[in-house]
């Protein structure tokens, strides 16, 4: 844990009240019968990196998943509560989800590109959403998304090669230019690094560190040495509750509640 609390005390401090990007407001959320979510409120700002950690099954991929309406695709999934995407209500029913997921895109465990070339996955949210006048600008933002992306200078040469022939880790950040191509306000990441060898996580630690403030960055990870490296507001759900929300560096050296210090000095998880 020495390792947790030095990393953290060196992270980025994060700005005073940071104005809101999404804000939650008694998110509760049922499979059926079961709630795995308990009136959860909650603001993610876009100055700072936000995690989401706690115990397996705490509901951390759940709440996640709220604030792009991914558990619309689960039929016994129901939330209840009012979430808000820079003032709009991302819940009512004029809101469009297609677009919704394209300001607040996702990328997944596991690296999930489309079997298409690297040029294709950057290049298909531009273009269902418009977003180009022509090839020449298709090229610009493809070229652009991989650049943020830090994968430009591996790929430039085989943009036509299936995204799917990649690396593990370069298939992560291809799934992060195709979620930055449609210029994305928010990127939720949900342990985007537990399928990556250890370099393939430096890199993908390193992009979020230069992608912070660019996008709202909310991130789930069961790694808490990461979350304290890349993120500067930590939220730690346990039993589908949020016991604590604060910065990281306070949640990690100085933490509120006993549950919270249980959980990060490793009575449990
Ligand atoms: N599609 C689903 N249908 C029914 N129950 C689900 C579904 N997805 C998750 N749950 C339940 O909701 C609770 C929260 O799960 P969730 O995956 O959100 O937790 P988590 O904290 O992200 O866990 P992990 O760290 O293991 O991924 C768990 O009890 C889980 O079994």
């Amino acid at each position: 844990m020495t390792d947790t609390i030095e990393r953290a005390t060196t992270a980025p401090t994060a700005p005073a009240a940071p104005a809101a990007k999404m804000t939650a407001r008694g998110v509760s959320v049922f499979y059926g019968d079961k709630k795995a979510i308990d009136d959860v409120s909650i603001d993610v700002s876009q100055e700072n990196v936000t995690a989401f950690i706690g115990p397996s099954g705490c509901g951390k991929s759940t709440f996640l998943r709220t604030l792009n309406r991914m558990n619309d695709t689960i039929p016994s999934a129901r939330v209840e509560g009012r979430i808000e995407l820079e003032g709009e209500n991302i819940y009512a029913s004029s809101m469009d989800v297609v677009q919704l997921r394209a300001r607040v895109g996702m990328v997944f465990q596991k690296p999930n590109p489309f079997p298409k070339s690297i040029y294709e996955n950057v290049a298909y949210g531009p273009r269902i959403h418009g977003l180009a006048s022509g090839k020449a600008d298709m090229d610009v933002i493809v070229e652009k998304s991989l650049r943020k992306a830090g994968l430009w200078d591996e790929v430039k040469d085989r943009l036509q090669d299936s995204g799917t022939a990649l690396s593990g880790g370069q298939q992560q950040r291809l799934c992060i230019a195709r979620a930055i191509a449609v210029d994305p306000e928010v990127i939720l990441m949900d342990e985007p690094c537990s399928a990556l060898d250890p370099i393939a996580t430096a890199k993908i630690e390193e992009l979020i560190h230069e992608l912070r403030g660019r996008f709202a960055i909310v991130i789930v990870t069961h790694n808490m040495q990461q979350a304290a490296r890349v993120s500067q507001r930590t939220a730690f759900f346990h039993l589908g509750n949020l016991v604590e929300y604060g910065e990281t560096s306070e949640i990690f050296t100085n933490p509120r509640e006993t549950r919270t210090k249980d959980y990060i000095t490793g009575r449990y998880g």
